[in-house]
């Protein structure tokens, strides 16, 4: 996948403080990473890595610093740069995997949208298109919220776990994506207990 041209994007963030229900999780946070690098998060149990992603998703505020993308797109914002990838699989169970993967195509109104049939056939899912999300195993439900990513071109994947649920053969393949949209100039970032396949730099958050 080749995104638009920029100038050389790069996320960071400066002094970031992370504060939920009242507590603070972390403070002073610093990270970068330049296009074509992956940063995997790690960190106990509450650290704060879904905290973190969260943040730069905009689906929680800092509660201080800077998270900004250099040299991206201008005129756009971290999150509508950025594809976010949660626990959850954001399904909705009635509608067949076509119709899923075409409604997140276009909530998040690319403009350039991959066709539907190649982003499931990319993850492992071709023969799956018309069944209901419903019918879906939990491998077969991960890899669909993962054809989201390949459906609209994001310049950043914050990926939550990503490989959770998917089998050695998925984990291999999601690994083989995670690459070309690095060598395609992109970034990501991905809380993570295991190995992703990837070369990531290690951003630990949390004193253990
Ligand atoms: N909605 C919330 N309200 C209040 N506190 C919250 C909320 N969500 C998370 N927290 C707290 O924020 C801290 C960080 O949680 P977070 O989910 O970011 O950790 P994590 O590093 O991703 O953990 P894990 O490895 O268990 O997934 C935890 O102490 C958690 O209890």
């Amino acid at each position: 996948m080749q995104l638009s041209p920029t100038l050389s994007p790069k996320l960071f963030g400066r002094d970031v403080r992370c504060v939920r229900g009242g507590r603070e999780v972390f403070a002073g946070l610093a990270f970068e990473a330049v296009a074509g690098e992956a940063l995997a998060v790690t960190g106990h149990n509450g650290a704060g890595k879904t905290s973190l992603l969260r943040l730069i998703a905009g689906l929680l505020l800092p509660a201080g610093g800077t998270i900004a993308i250099e040299g991206g797109e201008g005129e756009l914002t971290v999150p509508e740069q950025a594809h976010y990838l949660g626990h959850r699989d954001a399904l909705k169970p009635a509608l067949s995997v076509a119709e899923n993967l075409s409604f997140w195509a276009d909530f998040l109104g690319g403009g350039v949208i991959r066709p539907i049939p190649d982003c499931l056939a990319a993850v492992g899912i071709a023969h799956a298109i018309d069944l209901p999300a419903a019918y879906l195993s939990a491998g077969q439900r991960r890899r669909l919220s993962l054809a989201r990513l390949l459906a609209v071109p994001r310049l950043l994947w914050l990926l939550d776990e990503p490989t959770a649920a998917l089998d050695v053969a998925g984990q291999a393949m999601f690994a083989g994506l995670m690459r070309e949209h690095l060598a395609g100039g992109g970034l990501i970032v991905a809380a993570t207990h295991g190995p992703l396949g990837i070369d990531t730099r290690e951003l630990r958050i949390g004193a253990i």
